[in-house]
């Protein structure tokens, strides 16, 4: 039997507009949850003097806390099987390190569901200036996810009208129109994750609303081709030393496709090299290509000459190092506003390094691209920019155009990701 292809579903939206409920009910009709797990959650709802009405919610935040302690969870949580597809379920925004996490590939997305209440006043909230719903479509268009569900949320709460889903989905599609998604390639879907209203079961509620529910709709994304046709491209994640065996470096090829006998080189050192053998999951194989996570030794290179955060390449057509170069960014959050000068972290695939805003070009509209400012003095949050960036040593790193996976990066400072952004042009490169 063919093994059905996998996605990963990333779960966004404006807080309490019901993304846990939702998605726990969901796992729930799917019999992924069973009823005694739900009804011991919403014992434990009660105690907290908020009747049941987050026990759904629990069956995902549970799987959040018990990410955010680091622990191995239950896998059965975390995915699900549709007709077509396997799904893994990825990192909730709601958690600090999400927008990290998507940027350095720790959990790509290849699909997201926006969830956006029919309530008015969350509905407006959630899109105004500042919300997350904003925020969260901007980030998955910039960053690449192209394939998008808007469920709008709470029907249950507005008596199943179709004039007030008309009216939240005339809300969500002006968002989602105006971050750059093409409204027919969107479906919107009426739900109630509360009463399980057209999540696996289409709702009787709703006779007004023909489409699709939310399981039938997941079953239309469709699986982006490999990148195998480019150039190789392979961000070092960690280096291990095992006797007997030598410098066995890991990381996940993004682009390409390795060959044990293959002659490769490794940016910035510049050294070269031959792959003598590639596993994955302490099997040998002969090739590996775009998505596989691998370990593999190396000819002729020395520990010093690999690290994580490089990236290993063929000497024909080599990875980049950037000393300095333009990018765009959006400024995600800080109390006050950024200056040219700043230095904040920057994270790009599995390279965390120092890196200076050294110039604000311009100030231009994020959905659009249309300059609104020239030279502006700072920026603040919700603003989107072009700018120059220069980390305090050379890195790897390539367009976004190009390479995608390996030109968008996360700023970071005080444990928080101020901006998000794509690499545009590499303005002064490193030779070795
Ligand atoms: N009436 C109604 N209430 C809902 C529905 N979905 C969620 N809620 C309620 O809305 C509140 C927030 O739900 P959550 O599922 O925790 O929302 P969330 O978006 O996951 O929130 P965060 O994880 O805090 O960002 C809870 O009180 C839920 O019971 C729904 O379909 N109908």
């Amino acid at each position: 039997m063919a093994v059905k292809p996998h996605l990963n579903l990333i779960v966004t939206g404006h807080i309490d507009n019901g993304k846990s409920t939702t998605m726990g009910h969901f796992l729930m009709d799917l019999g992924v949850v069973d009823d005694r797990t739900i009804a011991a959650h919403a014992a434990e709802s009660e105690k907290t003097g908020k009747g049941d009405t987050f026990k759904y919610a629990w069956v995902m935040d549970n799987i959040k806390d018990e990410r955010e302690r680091g622990i191995t969870i239950d896998l059965a949580f975390q995915k699900f099987e549709t007709p077509k597809y396997f799904f893994t379920l990825i990192d909730a925004p709601g958690h600090r390190d999400f927008i990290k996490n998507m940027i350095t590939g720790a959990s790509e997305a290849d699909a997201a569901i926006l969830v956006l209440s029919a309530k008015e006043g969350e509905t407006d909230t959630a899109i105004a200036a500042g919300g997350q719903a904003r925020e969260h479509a901007f980030l998955l268009k910039t960053l690449g996810v192209g394939q998008i569900i808007v469920a709008i949320n709470k029907m249950d709460a507005v008596e199943y009208k179709e004039a007030a889903y008309k009216a939240a989905k005339e809300k969500g599609e002006k968002l989602v129109r105006s971050v750059g998604y093409k409204l027919e390639n969107v479906p919107f879907i009426p739900v109630s994750g509360w009463k399980g209203d057209n999540l696996v079961k289409k709702s009787e509620n709703m006779p007004w609303y023909t489409g699709k529910t939310l399981i039938q709709a997941f079953d239309d994304f469709t699986v982006a081709e490999k990148p195998i046709g480019k150039p190789l491209r392979v961000p070092i994640q960690d280096v291990y030393t095992i006797t007997g065996v030598g410098t066995v470096p890991v990381g996940r090829v993004e682009t390409g496709i390795m060959k044990a006998g293959q002659k490769i080189i490794v940016m910035p050192s510049g050294a070269l090299g031959e792959i003598k053998s590639i596993e994955t999951h302490h099997t040998e194989m002969p090739t590996a290509e775009a998505g596989d996570n691998i370990g593999f030794n190396l000819r002729g290179i020395e520990k010093k000459d690999i690290k994580r955060g490089d990236v290993l390449g063929t000497p024909d057509a080599p990875p980049k190092v950037a000393k300095e170069f333009k990018a765009q960014i959006i400024v995600i959050h800080h109390p006050t506003a950024i200056a040219p000068g700043y230095t904040p972290v920057m994270h790009c695939h599995t390279s965390q390094v120092a890196a200076t805003v050294t110039e604000f070009l311009q100030r231009i509209n994020p959905a659009t691209g249309a300059v609104e400012e020239e030279n502006p003095k700072f920026l603040k949050v919700g603003d989107a920019a072009i700018v120059k960036i220069r980390p305090v040593r050379p890195t790897c790193i390539e367009t976004f155009q190009e390479f995608p996976e390996m030109g968008r990066f996360a700023l970071r400072d005080m444990g928080a990701t101020i901006a998000a952004g794509i690499v545009k042009e590499i303005t002064e490169e490193y030779k070795p």
